[in-house]
C-alpha cells in the first residue's frame, strides 16, 4: 500500500530502487539526484527530484518546482499592484525544473525552460515558507480563565475617543484578538449609538434575528433568548454554515434583578481537553455535528442547519479558529456509527466539564453604556435568569470585516 502511494507521489522513482528502499528502510530522498548545489554567503541550494532545498538560516525548507513556478512575482505572472496572479496555472508543466538556479544578492533566481526568469527575495521564501508557517499562530491568543483575565486589567475603551481616535480602535482589536472579548464605555443607551460604535470596527452581518436587534423576555421569536430564564453557556449562529464572527450585547435597560452575563474563554477548556486526552480533542475536532434552528410562527419561519465538527482546528499547525457549541440547537447525531457515538459523548463531557469549571466563569453585569464584543468563534456566553423589564440590544458582525479592519492597522490576525 505505502508503495502504491509512493509510485504515485513519485513517479520518477523505478520500481526496483522504490522496492529495494522500502526492503532495506533507507529513506526515500537519497535516492533522488542531487542536480546542482549552488552556494551563497547565507544560502545553500539543492535541486532534488521534485523540489528545490533551500538552505537558509533555520531548517531545511523544500519548494515544489510547480509551486515555485506559480508564485512567480515577475511582472508578466503576477501584478503587484493589485496583488493578483496573472499566470494561467493550469499552463504550467506539471514536471517543471527550471535550467538554472542561482542565488544573487539575498534573491533565488531561476531560468525556466523557455527563458522565463524567476527572482524571489530570500526572506520572502522563509516567511512563505510550509517550515515556517507549521509552526506559527495565524492568531495569536492569551487564552484566560477568570482569575487570569481579571488580573490583566485590560482597560475599556471609551465612546468619544473610540468614535473619533483611530488608535483607541486599535488598541480596542488588540485586546480583542488577544482575549476575544472586549469592551466600549460610556455608549449613549441607544440602538443608534450601539449601530454607530460596531460600525466603527465592522461590517453588521444582517440574519435572521435582524440587523440591530433588541429583546425583551417577550417570547417574540421562536428561540429561548426570549425569555426570563438561565442560559447556559454557548455559541450563537451555530446552526449556520459559517456562525457569526462576532456578537455584540448592549443592556440599554434592566429594572430588575440576575440577568448577568456569563463568559468562557472556549478556547482554554478545550486546550485543556487538548493535554489531558488528545483522543478526545481530536473526535471533537473531527466528528461532524448538526445544529438546527427551526421556527415556525405567524411572522417568521426558518430552518437553517450548519454542519461541522464542534473544535475546528487548521491542519497545518492544529492552531484552533473555530468553537460550534450550543447544547439548546445541537440537532440529531446521524453522521457517525454507534461506537463512535458513545466515545464523542465522552469526549463532550470533558469538554463541558471544563468549560463548566467555576474558575473558568467570568460574570459581568451589563449596564446601560457598556458595550461587549464577543468572539463567537471563540468566547462562549450565557446569563443568569431575571426579572423585571431588561432590554438587550445588539448585532452580529462578520468575522472578516474585524480581521481585515486589524490587518489594516498592521496587527496580527
Ligand atoms: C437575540 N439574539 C439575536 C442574539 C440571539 C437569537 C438566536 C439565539 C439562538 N439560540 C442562537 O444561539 O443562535
Ligand atoms: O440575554 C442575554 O444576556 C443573552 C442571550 C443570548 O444568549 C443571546 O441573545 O444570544
Ligand atoms: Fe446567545
Amino acid at each position: 500500500m505505502s508503495v502504491m502511494l509512493n509510485r504515485i507521489l513519485r513517479p520518477a522513482l523505478k520500481q526496483a530502487q522504490l522496492l529495494s528502499a522500502v526492503k532495506n528502510k533507507q529513506p526515500l530522498w537519497r535516492h533522488e539526484t542531487l542536480v546542482s548545489a549552488s552556494s551563497a554567503c547565507d544560502a545553500t541550494i539543492r535541486s532534488l527530484e521534485d523540489c528545490l532545498e533551500v538552505n537558509y538560516g533555520g531548517a531545511p525548507m523544500r519548494f515544489n518546482y510547480v509551486w515555485l513556478r506559480d508564485h512567480c512575482r515577475s511582472d508578466a505572472s503576477y501584478n503587484s499592484s493589485t496583488n493578483q496572479r496573472n499566470l494561467d496555472t493550469a499552463s504550467i508543466d506539471l514536471s517543471i525544473r527550471p535550467d538554472n538556479t542561482t542565488v544573487q544578492d539575498g534573491h533565488l533566481v531561476l531560468i525556466w525552460p523557455g527563458g522565463h526568469v524567476s527572482k524571489y527575495s530570500l526572506s520572502w521564501l522563509a516567511e512563505n515558507s510550509y517550515e515556517k508557517n507549521k509552526q506559527s499562530t495565524i492568531q495569536p491568543r492569551i487564552l484566560w480563565n477568570s482569575d487570569t483575565y481579571k488580573k490583566a486589567n485590560i482597560p475599556s475603551a471609551k465612546w468619544e475617543s473610540f468614535m473619533s481616535c483611530d488608535d483607541e480602535v486599535k488598541n480596542f482589536l488588540q485586546n480583542y484578538l488577544l482575549y476575544g472579548i472586549a469592551f466600549v464605555d460610556d455608549v449613549p443607551a441607544t440602538v443608534e449609538a450601539t449601530e454607530a460604535v460596531t460600525q466603527r470596527v465592522s461590517l453588521i452581518r444582517e440574519t435572521t434575528s435582524g440587523r440591530m436587534w433588541c429583546i425583551t423576555s417577550d417570547f417574540s421569536r421562536g428561540d429561548i433568548a426570549y425569555c426570563q430564564l438561565v442560559l447556559d453557556r454557548h455559541t450563537d449562529t451555530s446552526y449556520f454554515q459559517e456562525p457569526c464572527g462576532i456578537q455584540v450585547f448592549h443592556c440599554l435597560k434592566h429594572e430588575g434583578t440576575g440577568g448577568r452575563t456569563l463568559l468562557v474563554d472556549g478556547f482554554y477548556a478545550a486546550e485543556k481537553v487538548r493535554q489531558q486526552s488528545p483522543e478526545n480533542f481530536e473526535l471533537l475536532a473531527k466528528v461532524p455535528i448538526r445544529h438546527e434552528y427551526i421556527e415556525k410562527s405567524e411572522n417568521h419561519r426558518n430552518h437553517m442547519t450548519g454542519i461541522g465538527p464542534v473544535l475546528n482546528v487548521y491542519p497545518w499547525n492544529d492552531e484552533m479558529y473555530l468553537i460550534r457549541y450550543n447544547n439548546y440547537d445541537r440537532s440529531v447525531i446521524n453522521t457517525v456509527p454507534h461506537d463512535l457515538v458513545r466515545r464523542w459523548y465522552v469526549a463532550h463531557r470533558e469538554l463541558t466539564n471544563e468549560l463548566r469549571r467555576p474558575e473558568n466563569e467570568l460574570l459581568v453585569k451589563l449596564t446601560p453604556g457598556k458595550v461587549i464584543f464577543i468572539d463567537n468563534w471563540r468566547v462562549m456566553h450565557g446569563r443568569n435568569s431575571f426579572t423585571g423589564l431588561r432590554q438587550l440590544c445588539g448585532c452580529y458582525l462578520t468575522r472578516d470585516d474585524v480581521l481585515s479592519s486589524a490587518r489594516v492597522f498592521g496587527l496580527q490576525a
